[in-house]
């Protein structure tokens, strides 16, 4: 994103004036308590509300993620707040893209929140962590560090820019675990977001009867969650204190982009996934049909399994065939089954039955999604049900904003 180029640029939580409760000390500026186990619509039930802006962020390999929670009536504030919020709508929600790769997810916005007494609705927004230099660049032109003593944070990033944020702007990153902030985001969302947040697919690869549908997530333990960015991690989650992460794996969303970059010559996430959307992967990989004539039944593989992922590129005839097409689709279902198949054992190893996948490979990508809700249950035989949530990626980011409380109070 180039955020120099941006009339309404991202606004962090900060303004000058709005320093008056933080500045200096070491806290954030939200003055909010410490979330207790709030009624079923309200986050926490507090009588001190929380100053505003109240924001998270989560730096992953691949994309920065950026919640916001708005509260709905400005008259609430003092003339000051409410100036303050007026200058992060206009910056933040006068548009729904900065530059040209920082996107505002309209679609998933949540609204009638209640956050600590205040109603509002969290936005959503998404940029790539390669730009994280222009973004930084953007908080100095625009002097809006020194504004703020700190920033909460989670993801790889939150460590690894710390140094930076300090140097060049001034700003603190509080640093919060990334698997405990998802595990927060996906609790919280699933509990307050008043749309139906879980949904499964029944008949996955069948076209005509495929259906999305709602999933009762109210009781969910135990279950696992395979996060997809751009490396997977797998955790098993007992309760909402009590999980493990059980597993990972190296090949993840990042690999498939990675992957596809290089074979079709193609550059963003959605380019990749447009060329496998009318692809042929059978194209690319040698089934069991291609090696037995049929069937090899007596291990139950059928003769549409896969064998061996692209293993008709070992011919010089075939690759020659090979669209840019083909070899996105075969690089996602490659890339996909391998996730499915490690999920499938975390989930045997564990014994559980709901295996939630999230993250931002599932993004705009039902071809995955698909796969991963057939792969379950085939080879389960019906025992491994797969999930799917509608925030995908921002869980990381929400479960950050939420710790913003916990520090403010903590401060
Ligand atoms: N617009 C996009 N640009 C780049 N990748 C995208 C985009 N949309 C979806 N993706 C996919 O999402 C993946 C990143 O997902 P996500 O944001 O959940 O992970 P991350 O936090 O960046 O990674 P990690 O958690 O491993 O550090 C990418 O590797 C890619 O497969
Ligand atoms: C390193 C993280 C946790 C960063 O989010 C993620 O990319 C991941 O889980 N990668 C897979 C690492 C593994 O092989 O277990």
């Amino acid at each position: 994103m180039d955020y120099r180029s941006i009339k309404n640029s991202i606004p962090l939580p900060l303004a000058e004036e709005s320093m008056s409760q933080g500045a200096g000390d070491g806290r954030l500026l939200n003055g909010a308590d410490k979330p207790r186990n709030g009624s079923p619509d309200s986050f926490c039930d507090l009588q001190e509300k929380p100053t505003l802006p109240l924001f998270g962020m989560d730096i992953g390999g691949t994309l920065t993620k950026f919640v916001y929670f708005e509260p709905e009536n400005f008259d609430e504030f003092d003339v000051e707040e409410r100036r303050i919020l007026q200058i992060i709508h206009r910056y933040l929600l006068g548009d729904t893209a900065y530059g040209k790769t920082g996107i505002r997810d309209v679609h998933l916005e949540m609204g009638d929140q209640k956050i600590c007494g205040r109603t509002g609705k969290i936005h959503f927004i998404r940029f790539p962590t390669s730009q994280m230099s222009a973004f930084i660049d953007l908080v100095k032109t625009k002097k809006f560090s020194g504004l703020a003593s700190g920033i909460c944070a989670t993801g790889g990033g939150a460590y690894k820019f710390a140094g930076v944020f300090e140097k060049e702007i001034q700003l603190q990153l509080h640093k919060y675990d990334e698997l405990e902030c998802l595990l927060k985001g996906i609790h919280y969302s699933d509990r307050y977001n008043h749309r139906s947040e879980c949904y499964y697919f029944s008949n996955p690869l069948d076209s005509e009867n495929c259906e999305k549908k709602p999933f009762d997530f109210r009781n969910p333990y135990p279950y696992l969650v395979v996060n997809i960015g751009s490396g997977v991690s797998i955790l098993s989650v007992r309760s909402k204190t009590d999980y493990t992460r059980v597993s990972g794996t190296s090949l993840g969303g990042g690999t498939f982009l990675g992957l596809c970059c290089l074979l079709t010559g193609c550059d963003t996430f959605e380019e990749a996934i447009q060329l496998a959307s009318s692809g042929d992967s059978k194209h690319i990989d040698k089934l069991v049909k291609d090696i037995y004539g049929g069937d090899y039944s007596k291990f139950g593989l059928t003769g549409d399994t896969v064998a061996c992922s692209f293993g008709h590129m070992m011919s010089k005839e075939r690759r020659e065939l090979a669209s840019k097409e083909d070899l996105a689709r075969a690089t996602l279902v490659t890339i996909t089954n391998n996730i499915g198949s490690i999920a499938r054992m975390c989930a045997k190893t564990e014994k559980i039955e709901h295996v939630v996948f999230v993250g931002n490979f599932l993004r705009e990508n039902q071809i995955s999604m698909k796969l991963l809700a057939y792969a379950m249950d085939y080879w389960s035989n019906g025992c491994l049900k797969a999930l799917f949530l509608e925030h995908e990626g921002y869980f990381g980011a929400l479960g950050c904003l939420l710790e913003y409380l916990h520090l403010n109070h903590q401060g």
